[in-house]
């Protein structure tokens, strides 16, 4: 790692000239993900645990990191505004020195002259003397005003809806316009700017009881919807998961529903084999062989990536007896194992737009170009899991994501050039089985074919913007 990426260490003592721990560890993290392209995600629990943060500090340190990253692209318009240059050509500590020093400015009720000052020393330590003097200057020129004014300025600069909004919601232009277009396609379009807030929300820990394994417990909140899912009101998760043997999980409610729409499609037939195509770190497929595990079904879970494979492994460890996992190109499965399996998942490698507010920085990570090269996997994927269904199994198409060029135009392609082998389930019917009521978009009926797919929202539902469909598989 070069001098100008070095990431700090661990807790210092304090002086006129240190630095508070929180802001340490929030700044390293900040660091790792803007130079070495690390998930802050992963990497944000493990330095509070190697600075042994206190409960308090440990909760300054994650919104210092998660908010700066969450509005990193906001930022970054008010410096480059403020210090007249381009925030590329920034040094990276200093940079993110002052992206840590705005989010407290202007979002968070830090004392100006602290945000200041332990943004200064950052740089002092990880960049210059020189720098010092820059960030002072950038700083005090930001606290003159407030998030509004700011905001107001930016706005005045453009002239399109969306990259006002995308500005005041701080999410890139064309993100704000793929959910709009979403959005529009089931009737809401109205909706979008309550989109772009709840993803600014860090969502609640949500967790699965795995059934026939484990209870939801009684002092929990169950979910809105998932029959299996809750929220712990007070304690610790991992202590939760920890003691559970694997039969508590942390999972969002989104991604249990999209498994329990598979799972309880249509009754279990003792005997049946179930596909789990895309299985890695192995979320799904441990609900989905809790689920065989009661009505006598197995399951095959493939991960095509040895170490996420590892993954699954654990995951599905309760269930050893019912479940094997495989390590192999989830393209080459359909070929390999053809008219095979009764039920098939393909929750597919997608772009992740769903999960945004649970990953903070991801958002400015994300470009339309990976659209074009993922789309091209999901439907290689979902046509060598329409391959290996059985004739009259059920295939479930998941993505993580909104975007209509990974869900509808990849579910519809299909729909169109293999209408004698697959039809569309009514996926709202079968998710309206399982949970009563609940507030779904209509299909558009100007779009042909119209798939009656289910789109949840972390507005609407609480949940990840998760995508599903169901199809059936002509029984020959
Ligand atoms: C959205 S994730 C699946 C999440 C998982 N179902 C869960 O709930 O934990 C997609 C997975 O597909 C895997 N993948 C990507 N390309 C693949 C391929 N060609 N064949 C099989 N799996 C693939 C990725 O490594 C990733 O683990």
């Amino acid at each position: 790692m070069s001098a100008q990426t070095r990431r700090p260490g661990p807790q210092r003592p304090r002086g006129s000239n240190s630095i508070q721990a929180s802001r340490q560890v929030a700044f390293g993290v900040l660091m790792a993900v803007d130079a070495d392209d690390a998930y802050a995600n992963l990497l944000l629990p493990h330095d509070i645990r190697r600075a042994k943060l206190a409960q308090g500090d440990a909760a300054l340190a994650t919104e210092l990191c998660y908010g700066t990253l969450r509005r990193r692209g906001h930022y970054d318009a008010i410096i480059e505004h403020a210090s007249h240059r381009p925030i590329g050509q920034i040094d990276v500590p200093v940079r993110n020195s002052l992206r840590l020093g705005a989010h407290q400015l202007l979002a968070m009720r830090v004392a100006p002259h602290a945000a200041v000052n332990e943004s200064v020393a950052l740089a002092r330590k990880h960049a210059s003397q020189s720098s010092a003097g820059f960030v002072n200057g950038v700083l005090r020129t930001i606290s003159r005003d407030d998030d509004e004014t700011w905001t107001a300025l930016l706005r005045a600069g453009v002239t399109n809806d969306s990259e006002a909004l995308a500005i005041e919601h701080a999410h890139p232009p064309w993100i704000v316009r793929a959910f709009g277009t979403a959005l529009e396609s089931e009737g809401r379009g109205e909706e979008l700017e309550a989109l772009l807030a709840a993803d600014n929300d860090a969502p609640r820990v949500n967790l699965v009881a795995l059934p026939g394994e484990a209870a939801v417990p009684e002092n929990a909140e169950p979910d809105r919807y998932s029959p299996v899912g809750f929220r712990l009101g007070a304690g610790d998760p991992d202590a939760v998961v920890g003691g559970s043997d694997g039969t508590l999980r942390v999972q969002d409610e989104g991604s249990q529903l999209a498994a329990l729409m598979l799972s309880r499609v249509s009754p279990v037939e003792p005997g049946e084999r179930w596909l789990d195509l895309c299985a890695g770190p192995g979320g799904k497929s441990a609900l989905l062989a809790a689920e065989a595990a009661i009505g006598g079904a197995t399951l095959d879970a493939n991960e095509v990536t040895p170490a996420r494979a590892d993954l699954v492994r654990r995951a599905v460890k309760p269930f050893d007896d019912i479940v094997d996992v495989h390590t192999s190109d989830g393209r080459d499965v359909g070929s390999r194992h053809p008219n095979t399996y009764h039920r098939v998942l393909v929750d597919a490698p997608c772009t992740g737009l769903g999960a945004l507010r649970r990953r903070p920085e991801a958002r400015w990570r994300k470009q339309p170009s990976d659209i074009a090269e993922l789309s091209a996997l999901q439907a290689e994927l979902l046509r060598s899991a329409i391959d290996a269904a059985a004739p009259g199994g059920t295939i479930a198409y998941v993505t993580c994501s909104p975007h209509l060029g990974e869900t509808r135009a990849i579910v519809g392609d299909v729909l169109r050039r293999m209408k004698e082998t697959v039809t569309a389930i009514n996926a709202p019917d079968v998710l309206r089985s399982i949970v009563g009521d609940i507030d779904l978009g209509e299909p558009d009926p100007t779009r042909s074919p119209a798939i009656p797919n289910v789109q949840l929202w972390p507005h609407r539902h609480g949940t990840d913007a998760m995508y599903v469909a169901l199809l059936r598989k002509a029984d020959f």
